[in-house]
């Protein structure tokens, strides 16, 4: 329980407080303890008139409740009236609550001199006048809180009330400063925008929803504000019926009007740039004015370098909607299936871990920037058709959680166009925010235009993301699955629906004898290969990955995903069993939290398990069928000297390696290391993988496991 917010010692002056909202200000604060200066000049909701009463009676009812409590009458006009009065009743200042106003309401053309003046001389002179009074108080003790009170009439405007609205917003602009100015000096400026029955709108709002605007339930939000543990500072604060908000000005990211820093700016490149000056689904908020003109300097910046990220004609931002069912859809495509394990959360969305597989999530900018013509010119004189455009190379980066479903918006630009000689190079990178504005994924796709070389542009770029080969040695793991005729037609359906990838007429057009499988469609199964073996299928320990298309890719050929841990990192490559066909080359994952057996596993009998696990895994697990027949479980023993030294699990199905039974299975093979091997295999002198191999751990078990080990063995020790 948090300890009661106490305004002991402290003086606040409330402006406005006979009735409404003031006086419910004015209450709670004589409530916590502060003496309070109840200022209300008596006068009519239209400013005319005046009397003592309003003000008294909250001073006495203050005070009935044991509060302190002084009326003043003043204007706000004269503020520092209002100031003086604390001074002499109390001694000091410490809050000041700017609430009076009066209301002028007419529409724009008949709002008369004197009704603009008397609105700006209340509101806007007003809550100058009284807090100028109260600064140097504030300033000598080093403390001060004060409230300004704005509307929804200012921020947003309302009809009828253009002198109101002005005044509303002005204090704003007011507040803004105070805030800067007070900082060092710990005095906090907040502005209020209340929403309350009173005097102001009884007559405004619907009275059932009048019934439910209590002052009361805002005075606390105003009091917390005004509290000396509350470093808010600067802020606009809506509240209303017990709710209470922060508002906040937001700006687009904008556009560049022009090319470069030499060429002018017409009514025309503005018109042709208005749907990204305006478009709000990227907007920032800004926190200063240094915030707004440093992003100004930039995009100057950037102008006179030349460095403009972002050239005109080749940037596009699109929205992409999806629901869980395109997210299946797109887990099918891309060979998911409910034989595995790993994959059922892909599939089924009333699954506890129902997930999207994270390269879903390159689709939104491959449909934003193919449903463009991002490619039209990039390549002076080549003419770009659906045909010729090959997927070249593709990174992803997820960087916060994705969504399951809902609006994404990715934003394309170009970033280099190669010369490859037989082809162009084009790299575009994308970046894909969620619907709060989040970028959740970075991502760089090269399109690879056939054909369209030979321009004399540069070979190379500093902005690709690089491939990255794979270790020397034999691959740790590998997966084989066989692609469906129909992978294609499958996989279409999650967007991109180019003709070369069902059409034979249409690849025939490409140079190809049948149509093509989509270049992520195969990323994708070789990404569910890494996942379901590295992280059970967990997509959450995803975070990059990198490949090239190497090679075409035929609906219905085997691709088998060639896997190599280095830490976190799986490199990764595919191939195409049939015709042996590499299709995917420099492939990595990057994986988060994912622990390296070989920097993890540090004692020998972990080590024994490790070579025994690559051992069976390597033999075992790139043919589906073979380990599916066994079960895929096996549990083993370590024995040295006679005795039990560790039992391991290894489940290949899963993918992975436990120390300890499953429960309710017993190990079925004995591994009998003798001391001495313990300590060699401890101290690097043997490798546990290669002595098993080659009989030298000891192996008894049960015969179904012994044959396939020893004929692994066998076919190791032909090598
Ligand atoms: C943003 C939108 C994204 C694109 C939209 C995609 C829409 C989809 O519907 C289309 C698809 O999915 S197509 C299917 C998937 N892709 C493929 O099948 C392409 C397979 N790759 C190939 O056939 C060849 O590598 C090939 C043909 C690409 C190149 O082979 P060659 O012409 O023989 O070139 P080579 O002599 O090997 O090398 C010449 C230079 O090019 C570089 N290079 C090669 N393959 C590349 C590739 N895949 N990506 C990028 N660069 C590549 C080489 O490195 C070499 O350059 P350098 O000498 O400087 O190293």
């Amino acid at each position: 329980m948090v300890g009661e917010l106490r305004f002991d010692g402290r003086v606040v002056v409330v402006t406005g407080a006979g009735a409404g909202l003031g006086r419910a200000y004015a209450l709670l604060f004589g409530e916590k303890g502060a003496s309070v200066v109840v200022n209300d000049l008596g006068g009519g909701r239209h400013g005319e008139g005046s009397s003592t009463r309003a003000a008294d009676v909250v001073v006495n009812e203050i005070r009935s409740r044991g509060g302190k409590a002084v009326a003043d009458y003043n204007s706000v006009e004269d503020g520092e009236k209002i100031i003086q009065t604390a001074l002499e009743n109390f001694g000091r200042i410490d809050v000041v609550v700017n609430n009076a106003g009066i209301l002028r309401d007419k529409s724009f053309p008949r709002i008369s001199d004197t009704d603009w003046d008397l609105i700006q001389r209340v509101h806007l002179k007003g809550t100058f006048k009284t807090t100028q009074a109260a600064w140097p108080h504030f300033k000598n003790q080093n403390f001060g809180r004060i409230i300004v009170t704005a509307s929804n009439s200012g921020l947003y405007g309302n009809y009828g009330q253009a002198n109101y609205s002005a005044a509303k917003m002005a204090v704003v602009g007011l507040s803004n400063t105070l805030a800067i100015e007070g900082q060092k000096n710990n005095i906090h400026c907040n502005v209020i925008v209340p929403t309350a029955a009173s005097r102001l709108t009884e007559d405004i709002l619907p009275p059932e929803f009048f019934a439910e605007l209590k002052p009361e339930l805002i005075a606390p939000v105003v009091v917390w504000l005004c509290h000396e543990s509350c470093e808010e500072n600067g802020s606009i604060i809506e509240s209303a019926a017990g709710w209470a908000g922060k508002c906040h000005l937001v700006r687009s990211q904008g556009s560049l009007l022009r090319s470069k820093i030499t060429d002018s700016v017409s009514p025309e490149n503005v018109q042709s740039k208005w749907d990204k000056v305006t478009d709000m689904s990227n907007a920032v908020r800004l926190e200063s004015i240094q915030e707004a003109s440093g992003a100004l300097m930039t995009a100057l910046e950037d102008l006179k370098s030349g460095n403009q990220d972002t050239p005109d004609q080749n940037t596009v931002v699109e929205k992409f909607s999806f629901t869980n069912r395109d997210l299946i859809l797109y887990a099918l495509g891309v060979g998911a299936t409910v034989e595995s394990s790993g994959d059922l959360r892909f599939l089924y969305e009333n699954d506890e871990q129902f997930a999207a597989l994270p390269t879903y999530f390159i689709i939104p900018g491959l449909l934003a920037s193919m449903g463009s013509n991002l490619f039209e010119n990039v390549v002076p004189g080549k003419q770009v058709d659906l045909s010729n455009v090959l997927h070249g190379e593709q990174f992803l980066e997820i960087l916060e959680p994705l969504p399951l479903s809902g609006t994404v918006t990715t934003s394309c630009n170009v970033v280099d166009v190669l010369d490859k000689g037989s082809g162009a190079a084009v790299i575009v990178n994308m970046d894909t925010y969620n619907e709060a504005g989040e970028k959740i994924a970075f991502q760089q796709m090269t399109a690879f235009l056939v054909g369209a070389g030979g321009f004399g542009g540069k070979r190379n770029s500093d902005k690709a993301m690089a491939t990255a080969e794979p270790p020397s040695r034999r691959p740790d793991v590998s997966v084989k699955q066989k692609t469906s005729v129909d992978q294609a037609a499958l996989y279409r359906l999650s967007g991109d629906v180019n003709p070369i990838h069902i059409d034979p007429n249409m690849a025939a057009l490409g140079g190809f004898s049948k149509p093509i499988l989509h270049g992520l469609c195969s990323l994708g199964f070789a990404t569910r290969h890494v996942l379901n073996h590295y992280t059970s299928g967990d997509p959450s320990k995803f975070k990059v990955i990198k490949a090239r298309f190497a090679k075409p890719v035929i609906p219905g050929q085997t691709l088998q995903t060639d896997m190599w841990q280095e830490g976190a990192r799986i490199h990764f490559e595919a191939r195409v069993v049939e015709t042996g066909t590499k299709v995917i080359n420099g492939g990595y994952v990057d994986l988060v939290d994912v622990p390296s057996p070989t920097r993890n596993l540090v004692s020998a009998s972990d080590l024994v398990s490790k070579a025994v696990f690559d051992a069976i895994q390597v033999r075992l697990e790139s043919n589906i069928e073979k380990y599916k027949k066994i079960n895929g479980v096996f549990v083993y023993q370590i024995t040295k000297g006679g005795k039990v030294a560790a039992t391991w699990t290894v489940d290949l199905k899963n993918g992975k390696m436990y120390e300890g039974d499953p429960k309710g299975v017993k190990a079925d093979t004995t591994l009998t290391v003798d001391d001495q091997d313990m300590v060699d295999i401890a101290t690097g002198k043997i490798n546990p993988q290669v002595a098993f191999m080659k009989g030298k751990l000891k192996v008894k078990g049960n015969i179904m496991l012994t044959q396939k080990l020893q004929s692994l063995m066998k076919e190791e020790s032909k090598l």
